[in-house]
């Protein structure tokens, strides 16, 4: 294809405002592709290389106007192209403007024989990939000379979209959703094939060739491959209610606070792609090597990257970014801040026959492969499967006490869908406000916990200001020692005992998280707290200080909104 007619399409989609004639105009422009089209896929959003790829332009600005510049003759400089470009604000616009072409040099005519009569699509992406793969001493002046080259055979069309191309500033409209539409309307194939392609690949040339050569089945039929990267399955908020209302039982884990990685390992090497997909493998050299180390066989590994202190205990999440993205001093770095892999999923897995992609198996199926496929136990994520509120409540309390995030709750049946962000998989919603509340009864604990306190009974002020109404019991969040030292400071407030339960005068104030407050006549109150957590003993605040029925009654009509 000509760049000459890329630039024609182009300028039309620019100038079309309704989504629907963008789908149509992409449609057409990737039926004219031809042999370009997996190029075309890409420059029409903008992109020079796949989104994985570890290829990069590496254009900046001053590089762009100097070679523009150079391209524009004599009477122009880079200043001058800086200075139409602030009034402006579109390099695309600076370039359409200036008279280019005609001049000499070695470059000038650069870029092969499809040159001679105009710039083709493949002729463009040759000389990108050309100046891309400059290195070393003298590269800057090097990249300069090639771009000037192509500039120099450009219309003033084909400038507007080369300049804003290399600048990585295509917009034009075309994001990735007219893409996937165009790609279905252009080859007649159903879009949700398309986008089922596109999440396991990310590879828009490759998925619209195989839309325009092989169909539906051969779109259907595309699998997962070691070492490209597959989209990352999301998460929804939602509450421990949700999920098991929703599931009956859900598998709990701990939500790590680091930066999401997935990993490749096709037998000999490892790469390492962050949830943007970009390939990071050359700044966690310790997941390198820990999956060298401890796995064998072809995987591709979803999991959390985390940054941990000499101890190996969690630091927060802004350590781990001091990590990730890093390209310079990666060995100093990594003396300071060490960083540990939490592997929680598994998409594909050795087989009898080769390999097997584990997108459409259970959860639970997956994570048990996961932990057949790494040899380090430690570095999988733990799960809990079980159906009852109070284990996801002493996990979660568990997780934030190792200084996790909290806890992931996910459907164990339901399969890997990349990209989406679903209901299978919920991050729990952190408590929305805690209340201090009055302890005015308790329970003595059962078994070990037979000579403690184990549950307390809550109250909250009531309006008048002078009384207590009951609102739920907490029994969850408190360590041993916790219970000890909390039935202790009780005691001396002990008014009566019947049996296991204990009459207490209001005394002490306890802060406490929940998920839910709901309407209930279990207690006097009206209100019940769903999921009730211990969070802290509240020393700074006496009765009279602690939360209304108001303030619950409050709280209980802004759920509502
Ligand atoms: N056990 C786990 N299972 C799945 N994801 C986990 C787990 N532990 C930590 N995570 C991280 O949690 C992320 C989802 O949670 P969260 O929403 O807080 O992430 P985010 O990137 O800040 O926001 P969002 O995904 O909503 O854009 C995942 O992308 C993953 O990086």
């Amino acid at each position: 294809m000509k760049f000459g007619s890329f630039a024609t399409f182009a300028a039309d989609i620019e100038a079309t405002d309704a989504d629907l004639d963008v789908v149509a105009l992409v449609a057409e422009l990737f039926d004219a592709a031809d042999s370009d089209l997996d190029v075309v896929a890409r420059f029409v959003q903008g992109r020079v290389f796949p989104a994985h790829s570890e290829t990069k332009l590496d254009i900046g600005p001053q590089l762009c106007y100097t070679a523009l510049s150079r391209a524009a003759g004599r009477n122009v400089d880079a200043d001058d192209i800086e200075a139409r470009l602030a009034e402006t604000g579109d390099i695309g616009a600076v370039a359409g403007s200036l008279d280019l072409g005609g001049q000499t040099g070695l470059a000038a005519f650069g870029g092969g024989d499809d040159h001679a009569d105009g710039l083709t699509v493949s002729g463009v992406a040759d000389e990108l990939a050309a100046l891309a793969a400059a290195a070393g001493d003298g590269s800057q002046s090097e990249k300069v000379t090639l771009l000037f080259g192509l500039f120099n055979q450009c219309t003033s069309r084909e400038a507007r979209y080369l300049a804003r191309l290399v600048l990585g500033e295509m917009r034009i409209g075309v994001g990735e959703g007219a893409v996937r539409d165009a790609i279905a309307e252009a080859f007649d194939v159903p879009t949700a094939a398309v986008q089922r392609a596109l999440q396991v690949s990310n590879d828009y040339g490759l998925v619209a060739e195989t839309a325009r050569d092989s169909g539906t089945d051969a779109l259907d039929a595309m699998g997962l491959e070691v070492g490209r990267p597959v989209q990352a399955m999301l998460a929804q908020a939602g509450t421990v209610t949700d999920a098991l209302d929703e599931w009956h039982e859900a598998a709990v884990e701990t939500k790590f606070d680091g930066a999401r990685v997935q990993v490749h390992y096709d037998g000999d090497d490892v790469v390492l792609y962050s949830r943007n997909m970009e390939n990071v493998t050359g700044a966690l050299p310790e997941l390198v090597e820990f999956v060298e180390n401890n796995v064998t066989a072809p995987v591709i590994i979803d999991g959390e990257a985390v940054a941990a202190d000499e101890d190996g205990d969690p630091l927060p999440f802004q350590e781990i970014l001091k990590r990730f993205r890093r390209k310079h001093d990666v060995a100093a770095m990594r003396e300071e801040i060490s960083v540990e892999l939490h592997a929680f999923d598994c998409l594909h897995a050795p087989s009898a026959d080769g390999g097997e992609d584990l997108l459409d198996a259970p959860f639970s199926d997956r994570h048990r492969r996961l932990r057949s496929v790494v040899d380090d136990a430690s570095a999988v994520s733990e799960v809990l499967v079980t159906d009852d509120a109070d284990e996801i409540a002493a996990f979660e309390a568990t997780a934030l006490e190792g200084g996790h995030e909290g806890i992931m709750l996910k459907n164990p049946a339901a399969p890997y869908t990349p990209g989406d962000r679903g209901k299978d998989w919920l991050k729990r919603k952190p408590d929305v406000e805690t209340l201090d509340l009055v302890v005015t009864g308790a329970e003595w604990g059962e078994g070990r916990r037979a000579s403690v306190l184990g549950t307390f009974l809550l109250s909250a002020r009531d309006a008048a200001g002078d009384g207590f109404e009951t609102i739920g019991k907490v029994a969850t969040g408190l360590t041993d020692e916790e219970l000890a030292a909390l039935s202790d400071r009780l005691e001396p407030h002990v008014r009566s005992e019947d049996g296991q339960t204990v009459d207490i005068e209001p005394a002490v104030v306890l802060e406490v998280g929940y998920e839910e407050i709901q309407a209930s006549p279990t207690y006097s109150s009206g209100y019940a707290l769903r999921f009730p957590r211990f969070v802290s003993v509240r020393e700074d605040k006496t009765p009279t200080t602690a939360d209304t029925i108001e303030r619950v009654e409050r709280l209980a009509a802004q759920q509502q909104q």
